[in-house]
């Protein structure tokens, strides 16, 4: 579960989040809409740890998030913008040593690298390095990235960027049947289809007046 309890973030003076309070539950999807610039990345960061609020509160099961603390990372999956890739291990290879990471069993984790891999459609891409993906080949493989791990709150920063609609209509897939799994997900999306499909809740940001 989430809990935001009045975060904002000012920076040298400028407001680029006013102040929030929502909460999201267990098997619960919020999705976060609002214009460009609004906040929603920065609401985002928040909730997975990757910045501090200036004044408020981001709880994950009643803990303040900590992005440093491994109990922490444990229970929380993000993808805010593309994450960094090594140029020397190929799509299987990250996906699997993330599973390997987060899980203890090596079966399991490869067994787990393969089913998110398929299931983003990218089965034929296994073999490739990153610098040989289109730029929608990319987005998926930061996907799986984030899904091939277990998690409590599922976090994902506008994941149609790039992506045909039928790729939105997997990846829509594949976030809804992690919320039924009982994921806590929240996602900033510019998509009307991927907010129609995924949200429980709307979470609407205006500008600060
Ligand atoms: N490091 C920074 N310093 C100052 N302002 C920043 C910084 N990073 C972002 N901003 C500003 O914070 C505001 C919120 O940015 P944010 O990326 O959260 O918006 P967003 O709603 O996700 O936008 P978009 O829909 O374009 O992705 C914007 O006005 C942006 O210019």
């Amino acid at each position: 579960m989430i809990e935001i309890d009045e975060a904002s973030v000012v920076v040298g003076g400028v407001t680029l989040l006013p102040p929030v309070s929502t909460s999201v539950q267990r098997g619960e999807a919020l999705v976060v809409r609002g214009k460009n610039g609004v906040g929603k990345s920065t609401l985002l960061r928040l909730i997975a740890g990757a910045s501090s609020p200036s004044s408020g509160e981001v709880r994950i099961n009643g803990v303040v998030v900590r992005e440093r603390d491994r109990r922490f990372r444990r229970h929380v999956a993000a993808m805010i913008g593309l994450p960094p890739m090594a140029p020397d291990l190929t799509v299987l290879d990250h996906v699997s040593l993330v599973a390997t990471t987060w899980l203890d069993e090596p079966r399991e984790a490869v067994a787990l690298a393969h089913s998110v891999i398929e299931e983003l459609g990218l089965q034929e891409l296994g073999h490739r390095f990153a610098h040989e993906l289109s730029s929608g080949q990319t987005q998926l493989f930061g996907i799986a990235l984030v899904l091939a791990r277990p998690f409590e709150v599922l976090v994902m920063d506008e994941p149609e960027q790039r992506l045909d609609l039928d790729r939105i209509h997997t990846v829509i897939k594949a976030l809804c049947s992690r919320r039924d799994e009982g994921a806590t997900v929240v996602v900033a999306t510019h998509s009307p289809l991927v907010a129609e499909k995924l949200a429980d809740r709307t979470l609407l940001l205006e500008v600060a007046r």
